[in-house]
């Protein structure tokens, strides 16, 4: 049995009155991609400084107005890639880089000779506040972690004064999930005061989940609580950092907005330490999900996933939010009968908004419209198959050949596993438009005439070959199709009836092809098969449909 013992409950935190449960999210927060720094400092493989060229570049593109861009003072590496984004001049006037450095003199002087040639920048100072760092790494009091962080604030505040471009503080009470909340503002607020925030001149006040240690509505309890308390509320710019220990950091962020956050700090697709950072692109994909603006470029995903499975060398999950290569396939049966029929039902409705079960967006507003919705496999039902007779080939099956057809598709994936759009539409070929043994129509010749009462019949005369011998048969009727059947009915001396008749264009333009799809019935044994046929003249496509449907009755 596990040992569950060995664990205690972390902390909640008690918060009268809560509102962020009656909140909702009405717009994106700042973002600050923090992948060039948590999400670098996790790989197996640090990035070189031209993949982190490239990630930043992809990370202006999409948007991003603030990117911490490493630890200068932790590696040469670090502080190399920021000199070269100062001297290739690849840093865009909009776009604020972010500097991460701990509370020490050597440390933040060896920052700023990074930072120098940068027109704004957010030097992002931290010391570990939790009761558990206090003890066992620090083993300092209270009030001497506190002196860290001024003395931290007092040092940037110093280098500062003779740098050329503008600076914003960032202050993180790191482990702040692991902290007492008044400890913890207590901190913030002795770092504001020392640093002299202003509404004009905010500090960013970040709150990490350095370790996701609770439910995420204990993290906004804590973000609603430091909120509600800071003495000076316009003079902080509020932050969170979740991880995702707990696999909550998306949740955890959503609901910290809810809860009074200004900004959040994560990464892509959620790479960083351990389990990882909050994904943003998740964050971002929810909100446009609900119709807010997420104040990024996300249109393309694929582009995104390319850059960063190269650069970080990890894989994007195929059930990822968004990005997986799975997310938009339906392989069960009801699941896809429903895409099938929302779809539908958008286009006849012409509706503006996206609104189809199981497919919270549309793929293609983020990239993926070429890759199949709906793939077929022994869990998939006639939706499925109808579906991909249809978007990949132009089909419309009526219902009920929809349900005939998926039958034989089932017994072969039954056998042989997933079965590609392009074999379903060889098995179609097979099946109905090449069932043309032993009757094969070539030819006909219709006349309109009247019988003695004036009333108008249809002649047809049919040119067919049985097993490969040109025969002829006759027929009248109210119509090509009825004079066939009849006349068809006499040589193979059965009696059918046409149940159903259904034909479309299978592309526009004169030239184009028309489907007719049959349901004929043997009123002697009650059999009732489909038929298919094409051509780019009706008649022949239904004739092509009634010769396919009885030749599928004789097998
Ligand atoms: C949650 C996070 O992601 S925080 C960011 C983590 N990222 C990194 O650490 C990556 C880059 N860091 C490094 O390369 C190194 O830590 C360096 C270069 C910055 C510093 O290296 P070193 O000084 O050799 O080692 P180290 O980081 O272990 O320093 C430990 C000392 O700094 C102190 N310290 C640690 N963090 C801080 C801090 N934020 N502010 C002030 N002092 C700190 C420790 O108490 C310890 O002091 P001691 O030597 O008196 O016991
Ligand atoms: C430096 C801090 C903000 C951090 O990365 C964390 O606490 O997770
Ligand atoms: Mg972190």
């Amino acid at each position: 049995m596990l040992n569950y013992a060995r664990y205690k409950k972390n902390p909640v935190i008690s918060l009268s009155e809560r509102q962020w449960p009656d909140n909702q999210i009405e717009k994106a927060p700042v973002w600050c991609s923090v992948d060039l720094r948590d999400g670098n400092q996790a790989l197996i493989e640090p990035m070189v400084v031209e993949e982190k060229i490239e990630f930043f570049q992809m990370l202006v593109k999409l948007g991003f107005k603030e990117i911490e861009v490493g630890f200068p003072s932790a590696s040469q590496i670090e502080y190399d890639f920021l000199r070269q984004l100062v001297e290739r001049n690849l840093i865009p006037d909009d776009v604020i880089v972010q500097v991460l450095v701990q509370c020490r003199e050597h440390l933040i002087e060896r920052t700023f000779e990074a930072l120098n040639g940068v027109k704004k920048a957010i030097v992002h100072i931290y010391n570990s506040t939790s009761a558990l760092q206090r003890d066992v790494v620090f083993g300092k009091s209270k009030e001497e972690i506190k002196e860290i962080a001024i003395e931290g604030t007092k040092l940037v505040k110093q280098k500062m004064k003779d740098f050329e471009g503008k600076i914003i503080l960032e202050y993180s009470p790191e482990s702040f999930t692991g902290t007492e909340v008044d400890y913890a503002l207590d901190v913030c607020e002795a770092v504001l005061d020392e640093w002299g925030a202003t509404k004009e001149e905010p500090v960013i006040i970040n709150l990490p989940a350095t370790v996701e240690m609770n439910t995420p509505n204990v993290y906004a309890d804590q973000i609603e609580w430091f909120h509600r308390h800071l003495k000076n509320r316009e003079a902080v710019i509020l932050s969170v950092h979740p991880h995702n220990d707990r696999g909550c950091a998306v949740a955890a962020a959503e609901l910290s907005l809810l809860a009074g956050a200004d900004r959040i700090e994560g990464t892509l697709f959620g790479n960083g330490e351990r389990t990882g950072n909050v994904d943003i692109l998740t964050i971002a994909y929810n909100l446009f999900s609900q119709g807010v603006n997420p104040n990024l470029n996300l249109e393309n995903i694929n582009e995104i996933i390319e850059v960063y499975e190269r650069c970080c060398k990890i894989p994007v999950h195929i059930r990822h939010p968004y990005a997986g290569k799975l997310v938009f396939t339906a392989f069960s049966g009801s699941h896809q009968d429903a895409i099938n029929k929302g779809i539908k039902a958008m286009k006849e409705r012409n509706q503006s908004y996206w609104e189809v079960p199981y497919l919270p967006i549309d793929p293609a507003d983020v990239g993926r419209k070429y890759e199949p919705i709906v793939r077929i496999n022994s869990q998939s039902g006639k939706g499925g198959v109808a579906f991909i007779m249809d978007s990949c080939f132009g089909f419309k099956l009526p219902k009920g050949m929809q349900k005939e057809f998926a039958k034989i598709i089932q017994e072969i994936s039954e056998k042989q596993g997933e079965v590609a759009p392009e074999q379903i539409m060889e098995e179609f070929k097979k099946e109905y438009l090449e069932a043309k043994e032993p009757f094969h129509f070539c030819q006909c010749k219709i006349e309109e005439k009247m019988d003695e009462n004036n009333r108008e019949s249809t002649h047809i005369t049919i040119l067919y070959k049985e097993n490969g011998i040109e025969k002829t048969l006759e027929g009248i009727g109210n119509g090509p199709i009825d004079a066939a059947q009849k006349g068809i009915s006499n040589i193979i001396s059965r009696k059918l009836k046409v149940l159903d008749y259904n034909e479309h264009a299978l592309q526009s333009g004169s030239n184009a092809q028309a489907v007719t799809y049959i349901h004929l019935l043997d009123e002697e044994n009650g059999n009732a098969i489909y038929g298919a046929g094409i051509s780019s003249n009706i008649t022949r496509s239904s004739l092509r449909a009634l010769f396919s449907a009885i030749n599928r009755l004789n097998k």
